[in-house]
């Protein structure tokens, strides 16, 4: 993997920039139309000359700089030799070739056999979501499956460098967040240069971003950083220039800090009413910021302080989801010792060197070797019966299948002869010790999830204590005068705690050491519950509320909150985000008990599906990924709708649905954010972009697994 450094002085379009990518991440040039972006790109990719310019592969780990470009020495490496692919808003696929072909066309070129290249093909088509259409012809796609094909085609092809030109400015509106989330994962560890005037796309794509203006770089930094606190023009009037609002829901000016609490709508809830259609956060944005809140405190987890000692066999026994925190190495080999592969008998090749089916060769049956005893070493001319698994006697250096010997079947006594049709290579059926891992090998790298092959692995090797990350600390608050505990009888206008339940659950599920608390509707109780330090010493990585956010006149999580940054202890966002159901939803740093410095806290309505369905979309990717929960994430999958659907086109809508026994889309109950026990039923929820209002039976819809 090449990092990239481009240096362009070019006074036919005054274009004068200097711009580097380190090896491995993806980098987006943003800017107004005609600020030089495109001749960037043209620059990198050898398609355009500057008066005056160089583009190099700077070389990782050793490997030299590879010079393309260098206007000065004269040196230009064609387009098609560079290592560097284009992807643009047009797919530009081979029309008459295969989409299996096209996507294989990159490695076969890179010199794989045919087969090899056509598992990566598959591998990539799969990637992104278009194992389908392999056998089809590129002419007959749409215009949404050719991009995603062309994707899958330029990552296929395993370039140094991605460019990306406006990668999903042609795509049609629906399809955008899910080809942007198959774009986000084939970025992983890629190095790239993403040309978009999006700021959704820099957002969900790149690691760092230059603001390219008039020509000139005139901002450069991390993406959070640069997006959260611009400093050009261009960026500082976003809003306005986002040309895909529709997508993501209006993207706010972003804030001086993650959690954005200088969004239009704050704490203190005044500008909502006059600006809450258009202050509408997009779940991206929300996802992104809750991210940026929360992963700091779960990077905490494997530090030396909180990762703690266990007992494989204790993880054996509850195998919760849990990381490694620190390499585990054998401490044996295994195998430990040659072994046989197969039941047969365990020969010295040479002896059978000449054998044949006109000429068998006869060896004298020595004593049989059963799995978990050492036979004595093997004398020429004579074959041992041996079981899987048992060690291969000193002398012999192969194995024939008892299939394949003559008699063909165990019951020979020691010193009856059996016979053989044909020559066998040394070492045929003979596991050799250490080839699975040598005694001080890393079975499994520090992150590493615990999970049922790891743990096998880690007895196989020897291995019975690890150093794993410590369980993330959530406290669980359950708000609302009308919340009463599983159980309890209920008063007039009460309801049962179905939220600490659910939550609960599933912040226990991905791993989590989960407190759960009820607070009524009181904001002197519920700050109290956040800065009282109790439960000895135990203090959370996160708070997760839910209730308590939206407009009323009791809404105790954002009042608490609004009084707690009042008095310089916490900062916080309240507000709406695009989607439906969890539309409003609150996201702080406070101070909690004794503890140091801020804890993130993410407020979810109180509705329960809202309050799940929150969860699914913003805390679940984040925990799991911490936690070491496989798979990380839901499966995903399009389908064709069984039956019509409405949906606000102002928002993401999440629908409860399931397969149908032929593939399709069925929903599950209705839209309301109150219907937990038809929530209870579905096996998939369903997603509805911003932009869509109707889509018809038959249309296809995407679905995310979730029972
Ligand atoms: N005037 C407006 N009213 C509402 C808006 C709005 O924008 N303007 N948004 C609606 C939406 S959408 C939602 S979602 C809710 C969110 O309200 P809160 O988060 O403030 O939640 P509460 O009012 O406390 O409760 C809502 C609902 O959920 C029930 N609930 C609460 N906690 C639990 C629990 N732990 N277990 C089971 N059920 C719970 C509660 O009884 C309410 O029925 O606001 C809308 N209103
Ligand atoms: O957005 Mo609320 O979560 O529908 O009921």
């Amino acid at each position: 993997m090449s990092g990239l450094h481009v240096t362009v002085d070019d006074g036919a379009r005054d274009v004068r920039v200097d711009v580097a990518v380190a090896p491995g991440r993806t980098l987006a040039v943003v800017g107004p139309n005609g600020a030089g972006k495109s001749t960037l790109l043209s620059v990198v990719a050898g398609l355009y000359v500057p008066t005056s310019g160089r583009v190099v592969l700077t070389g990782a780990r050793g490997e030299g700089d590879r010079v393309l470009t260098d206007t000065a020495a004269g040196t230009l490496v064609p387009p098609a030799r560079r290592g560097v692919v284009l992807l643009g808003q047009r797919p530009e696929l081979f029309e008459h070739l295969t989409v299996r072909a096209n996507v294989a066309f990159g490695p076969r070129a890179a010199g794989l056999r045919r087969a090899d290249a056509r598992d990566v093909a598959s591998r990539w088509l799969d990637a992104v979501g278009a194992q389908g259409l392999a056998r089809r012809r590129a002419q007959a796609l749409s215009g949404g499956q050719a991009q995603r094909v062309a994707i899958a085609r330029a990552f296929a092809a395993e370039p140094q460098v991605v460019l990306l030109d406006e990668p999903l400015a042609a795509v049609d509106v629906p399809s955008v967040p899910h080809l942007r989330e198959v774009l986000r994962r084939a970025l992983a560890g890629v190095t790239a240069l993403v040309v978009t005037h999006d700021v959704a796309d820099a957002l969900a794509l790149a690691d760092d971003v230059v603001v390219v203006d008039r020509g000139r770089v005139v901002e450069h930094g991390p993406a959070a950083e640069v997006l959260d606190a611009p400093r050009s023009a261009f960026l500082r009037q976003l809003p306005a220039a986002t040309g895909r609002a529709g997508i993501l829901g209006s993207v706010s000016t972003p804030g001086p800090d993650p959690i954005g609490h200088t969004d239009p709508t704050t704490h203190t809830g005044e500008r909502e009413a006059e600006g809450a259609e258009h202050a509408r956060r997009g779940v991206e944005e929300h996802a992104w910021r809750v991210a940026a809140a929360v992963r700091p405190a779960l990077a905490t987890l494997v530090a030396p302080h909180r990762a703690t000692e266990l007992a494989v066999a204790d993880a054996v026994v509850d195998p919760r989801p849990r990381s490694l925190a620190a390499a585990a190495v054998a401490t044996v080999a295994t195998p430990g010792f040659d072994n046989a592969q197969m039941d047969g008998y365990a020969v010295r090749a040479a002896d059978l060197a000449g054998a044949s089916a006109t000429a068998p060769v006869a060896l004298v049956v020595a004593d049989p070797i059963p799995a978990g005893r050492t036979g004595a070493p093997l004398a020429a001319g004579t074959a041992a019966p041996i079981m899987t698994g048992a060690p291969v006697p000193d002398g012999a250096d192969a194995v024939v299948r008892i299939e394949d010997a003559l008699p063909p079947r165990f019951g020979q006594d020691a010193g009856d002869r059996v016979s053989f049709s044909a020559p066998v290579d040394a070492g045929t059926f003979v596991r050799r010790a250490g080839s699975d891992a040598s005694a001080g090998d890393v079975v499994l790298a520090a992150g590493a999830p615990l999970g049922p092959a790891q743990l096998g692995a880690l007895v196989a090797s020897g291995i019975d204590r690890v150093r794993v990350a410590d369980a993330p600390r959530v406290l669980l608050v359950s708000t609302g005068s009308e919340v009463r505990g599983a159980g309890e009888a209920l008063g007039p206008g009460q309801v049962h705690d179905a939220n600490g339940a659910s939550l609960a659950a599933a912040l226990r599920v991905v791993g989590a050491d989960v407190r759960v608390r009820t607070v009524a509707d009181d904001v002197a109780a519920f700050r109290s519950l956040l800065t009282t330090p109790d439960d000895g010493g135990w203090t959370p990585d996160l708070v997760v509320t839910t209730g308590g956010v939206s407009a009323g006149a009791y809404e105790v999580v954002r009042l608490a909150l609004g009084a707690l940054a009042d008095d310089g202890l916490a900062d916080a966002w309240f507000g709406h985000v695009a989607m439906q159901p969890g539309g409003p939803q609150g996201l702080a740093t406070v101070a909690v008990g004794r503890g140091e410095g801020r804890v993130p806290l993410v407020a979810f309505p109180g509705n329960p599906v809202s309050a799940l369905v929150s969860f699914e979309l913003f805390l679940r990717p984040l925990l799991a990924d911490a936690t070491g929960l496989r798979p990380a994430r839901r499966g995903r999958g399009r389908a064709p709708l069984a039956e019509a659907v409405d949906s606000p086109p102002a928002v993401h809508q999440v629908r409860r649905g399931a397969l149908d026994d032929s593939g399709r889309v069925v929903l599950v109950g209705g839209p309301g954010s109150h219907l937990l026990a038809r929530y209870a039923e579905a096996t998939v929820l369903v997603h509805v972009p911003v932009g869509v209002a109707h889509l018809d039976a038959g249309d296809e819809i995407e679905y995310e697994e979730i029972g």
